[in-house]
This record gives C-alpha cells, structure tokens and sequence, in this order.
C-alpha cells in the first residue's frame, strides 16, 4: 500500500471533486477529515474514518460516488474499502482537499502560548488574513477601513458594516481584522461569529433560561466579528438582543464589525432602529474584482500550493471566471488537481481541460463586442477607444488587433466590423487585418498575444 506518488494524487483529485460537488459544510464535516491508502497497483483504495456512526453515513452517501471518481480518473475500477483510522494516528495525517486548511476554523494562539483570554475560543481562521488578501479597486476601501479597525478598534468606524455579493471576501476581512488584533493586542476579547450561529445561542440562552451567561459573553467583548446578519430577518427576540449587545459594546468602546449581502437600509424585515444603527459607522461595499485583481489572487493562491500558474494561464482562467472569488478558488482546485494528477505543467491547454465543464457551460457566442472588451481589457485600454477616432499608437494598435479578431473569429463581413469600430471604411480594417496578419508571422511575441486571446475569447 503506498500513499505517496500516484495513489495519493489519485486520492487527492477524488478529494478535490468532491469538492467541487459538496457544500462546504458537507465537505468539511465528511471528506476532509479522512485520509487514504492507496494500493500500488492502484485496484483498491482504502479510506480511514475516524469512528463507526461516520464509516456508516460515509458508505452509504459517499463511498460509491469516491469509487465511480476514482474509476473515472484512473480509467479502470479501483475498490473502495472503508475502514476505522487506528487510534494512535491522527485521522487527518495525509493532505487532503487543496485550499481546504484556510476553510477551518482555527483558534488563533498556537501551543504554548498562553494570553490571557485563553479558554475562549473565538472562532477565527488564522489563515484568512490581510497578507493573504489581494488588494484591488474592488475591495480597496473596504480593506483600509478594515485595517484602521484593526489598529485602533474602538475609533472610527464604529461599527464597520461591509457589504456585498457572495465569495466575495467578506469573512475573510472580517477574520483578518481579529487576526490583526489579536497579532497586536493577544489580550483582546474577540469573537467572529455567524449571525445564525448568533440566533442560535439566543435560543439556547431562551431554553435554558442563561441570559445571564449569554450577556457576560457577548457584553464583554472588545471586538465582534458578525458575519451574514441579513440572517436576523423576522428573528424579533435575536434582533432585540443584538440591539442590547450593540449598545453595551458600543458604550465600552468595542468595535462591531458586520458583513451582510446588502447596505443597512436593503435589509428587510429588521427592525428600523437597529438598521439605523448598523449605518451609524461607516457602510462600505466590496465590488466583484475586476481582472487583474482575478488574476492576482489566481497567482497568489497558486502560490500558497506550492504551485506556479504561468500569468498567460491566470489571464485566461480569469477572463472566464468572473463571477466571484470563491469560484476562482474552485477552478484552482480543479486545475491543480488535473495538472497533480496527470503530472503535466500547468497550461492554457490543461487548464482548459480541467474546466471543460465550466468552459463548456458558458460556450459563448464571439461577438464583436466582446473581442473588442477582451482586447481593451488585455491591453489596458478603454473599451471606448475601439470607436474612438483617436491615433495614438498605444491605442491603434490594439483597435487593429481587434480588428483583425474580429475577422478571424466571426462572421462578420469587412464593412460590418468597420460600421462596428466607430463607423470606418472597409479599407482600414482590410488594411488592419493584413498588417495583423504579416506581422503574427514574424513577431513571436505579438503572436503569443494573439493566441491568449484567441483561447479566451474561444473559451
Ligand atoms: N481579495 C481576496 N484575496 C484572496 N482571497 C480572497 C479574496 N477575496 C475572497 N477571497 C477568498 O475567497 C473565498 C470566499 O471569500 P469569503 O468567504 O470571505 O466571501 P464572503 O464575501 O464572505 O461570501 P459569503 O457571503 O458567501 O459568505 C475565501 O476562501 C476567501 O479567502
């Protein structure tokens, strides 16, 4: 039995699409915890589980999907076996699910040290911290904010209410706020919490008549982290005891800081006088990121793996994963685990295998417009400028590499591109084209250019 090499990369791709096909929740509570061995010959896996009721659940929900996975990727049938982790050995000794240690919640104070708020556990992931976080336009202001919290809680910004789509990065500035904290300041009372996590302590409190323990709890912080607390909705007793946490905490000077999907005032069915309260701080939003950002943060969590994801890769990864970051860390996922797995370089090739799925799904229609969106994107320029009358070459140019796609790659007839490049004549994208062309031929790094389009305008 080996679990190095091939049978743990055979593990480990199984791991990394389930993944992929579980909720998180799902994923953290069943998959991560187990390891794997793998026989030699690759015909059987066994996969250890740390007790019996969990053996049971995992035969039944997941031992079939693991076999048909790993089938799949080996190309032949591969036994699954499921048996109890011995004792003495750690249930998660092996690696397991990439990206999946910053998805645990972590105490932040590692063995030995001591700081006196030891015993409480504030909840927070010392993974998702500020160094961790990619900068960009999109989350910019939210981020400074965030830091001058961190560094002076109790002052501006009190409370700080961020605000915005899903996996976007909310949790993870929150986390970054008490890790910064507690970096600073290890004494400090810190909590990150889940507003239903919130409402569901309320209810303890409620059942077990402990109100008393619960305001000893909440009321002494010095910094709350409250994430989601849209979830507070029609919950009027919570909503009432949050009101009283938020002034107590307010009137020691503690900071609050809460992520929600939307500004204060779009939040429905909550109480007038505590949305005015969450909008008495500073309201700041985090945005989608925009590329550069996209293709930053793809490097960067490369990186973490110990991998390297050449920047033509990230720039084509990015250009068709737009949506939110999470959604970039899955398409990481699946494109590390094809290039361990397959042991090939990470490439615009693999990478578009391993996502053919996703790829597939968006099969998008070229049109002229998005050539022209991609090529100002990929040169930094504005979209504008395609239409615009201006000559600079800094811009010409890469209205005639528009051009010239836009030839290639779609139906279009030579006066219709023209009509749709600011109304020109039929002999300036003629002569666009040509010159494109001849010159592709000759200069490798234009060619190299044009071909990273190509691939992501194809997807
Ligand atoms: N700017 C960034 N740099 C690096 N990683 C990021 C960035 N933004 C988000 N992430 C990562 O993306 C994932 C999703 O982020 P997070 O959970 O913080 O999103 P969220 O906005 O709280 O979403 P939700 O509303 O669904 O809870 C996390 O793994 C986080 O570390």
């Amino acid at each position: 039995m080996s679990t190095d090499g091939i049978g743990e990369s055979l593990w480990q791709a199984c791991v990394d699409q389930l993944a992929q096909e579980l909720s998180e929740q799902q994923f953290n509570t069943w998959i991560k915890p187990l390891t794997a061995q793998v026989a030699d010959d690759l015909s059987r896996m066994t996969v250890f589980v740390a007790n019996r009721f969990k053996l049971d659940w995992i035969r039944a929900q997941y031992a079939g999907k693991i076999a048909a996975m790993a089938e799949k990727m080996y190309g032949q049938p591969v036994a699954v076996e499921l048996a109890l982790a011995p004792r003495e050995a750690p249930v998660r000794s092996a690696p397991v699910a990439v990206l999946a240690e910053t998805d645990v919640p972590r105490d932040v104070a590692g063995p030995g040290e001591e700081p006196a708020n030891a015993g409480f556990k504030n909840r927070l992931n010392s993974g998702l911290t500020f160094d961790t976080l990619v900068e960009g336009t999109a989350n910019r202001m939210a981020r400074a904010a965030a830091m001058h919290v961190a560094g002076m809680p109790g002052h501006l910004y009190n409370p700080l209410f961020i605000y915005g789509g899903v996996g976007l990065g909310k949790t993870h500035l929150m986390h970054a706020v008490g890790n910064r904290l507690l970096a600073d300041r290890p004494d400090s009372k810190v909590l990150y919490i889940h507003a239903e996590q919130f409402v569901s302590d309320v209810v303890k409190a409620y059942q077990r008549k402990t109100f008393d323990e619960f305001k000893e709890r909440y009321h002494s912080l010095d910094l709350l982290l409250i994430d989601d607390v849209q979830f507070f909705a029609n919950k009027d007793r919570t909503q009432e005891e949050f009101f009283n946490a938020f002034e107590a905490l307010l009137a020691k000077k503690s900071h609050i800081v809460m992520t929600s999907d939307t500004y204060p005032k779009g939040l429905a069915d909550i109480h007038e006088r505590l949305v005015s309260r969450f909008d008495s701080g500073l309201t700041v939003a985090i945005e989608p990121p925009e590329l550069e950002m996209r293709v930053a943060i793809l490097i960067n969590k490369a990186r973490a793996e110990s991998a390297e994801m050449p920047e033509e890769v990230a720039f084509f990864v990015a250009k068709n994963v737009r949506s939110n970051v999470r959604e970039l860390e899955g398409a990481l996922r699946k494109i590390l685990a094809y290039s361990r797995f397959n042991q090939k370089e990470i490439s615009i090739a693999l990478a578009r295998e391993a996502l053919r799925d996703l790829l597939s799904i968006q099969n998008r229609q070229i049109s002229v417009e998005n050539i022209q969106k991609t090529v100002a994107d990929y040169y930094k320029i504005k979209v504008a400028d395609m239409y615009s009358k201006k000559r600079p070459a800094s811009i010409a140019r890469p209205r005639q590499i528009a051009m010239y796609l836009a030839k290639e790659l779609t139906q279009k007839s030579l006066p219709e591109i023209g009509e749709l490049f600011g109304g020109r004549d039929h002999t300036t994208v003629l002569h666009a084209v040509r010159k494109i062309s001849g010159e592709r031929q000759q200069l490798t790094e234009l060619n190299q250019q044009l071909h990273v389009l190509e691939q992501t305008l194809k997807g």
